[in-house]
């Protein structure tokens, strides 16, 4: 019996109450989740992302892109983005991904974070373009890292360690009553993709 490398139980809640994410672990091996990696590196229109944030606007290290089945739009931090259509690498992610979670999902945001001095600050996927309560799935590929849960009111945290090629799902009230962020480390000098398959309602 293999006690330390155990594979992770996909129907266990990380949270204790008030939403469910299930971490899948890595669905991709490590082969593929590189080449993929390198793929979505050269085939991506990466973007620095610009955020307004107390009155300015600060374009960011890390860039994002944001790929659609149709130009959907996403408004957030007071910008709008018109979705590209999906490239054939994407599809056959967009694709695992549905069949591995039973979920369906019609957006991807795509973002690049060039080392460990690149995060994302508290936030929730709750812009009013996206589906309420609609699940949302997270492919890691590159640096490991870890992500944070924050409950709104009680402020409890929940912290996981993001693996190359693993898939996390986020669903039910987790963007209504939790707050995720990536946190920045001077110990990660390696970068990192990550993929959050979203739908958006039209
Ligand atoms: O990089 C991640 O793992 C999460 C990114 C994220 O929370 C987002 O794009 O909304
Ligand atoms: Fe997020």
């Amino acid at each position: 019996m293999d006690l330390f490398n155990q594979t992770p139980d996909k129907n266990q809640n990380l949270l204790p109450y008030d939403g469910t994410v299930n971490y899948y672990g890595r669905v991709l091996s490590h082969a593929p989740a590189h080449a993929l990696f390198h793929t979505l590196l050269e085939t991506i229109d990466w973007q620095p992302d610009k955020l307004r944030m107390f009155g300015k606007i600060i374009v960011t290290k890390r860039k994002v892109a944001w790929y659609g089945s149709n130009p959907y739009q996403y408004t957030y931090s007071n910008a709008t983005k018109t979705a590209l259509p999906w490239t054939a690498a994407l599809l056959e992610l967009k694709t695992l991904v549905e069949q591995a979670t039973g979920e369906t999902f019609n957006t991807c945001l795509l973002n690049l974070y060039h080392n460990g001095e690149e995060g994302s600050s508290w936030h929730s996927d709750d812009e009013p373009d996206l589906k309420q309560h609609g699940a949302i799935a997270s492919i890691s590929l590159g640096a490991e890292r870890n992500f944070l849960f924050k409950h709104k009111q009680t402020k409890e945290k929940v912290a996981i360690l993001l693996e190359h090629g693993s898939l996390l799902l986020m669903k039910n009230e987790t963007q209504s009553r939790w707050l995720h962020s990536l946190p920045t480390t001077r110990k990660i000098t390696t970068p990192r993709i990550n993929l959050t398959f979203r739908t958006i309602v039209v």
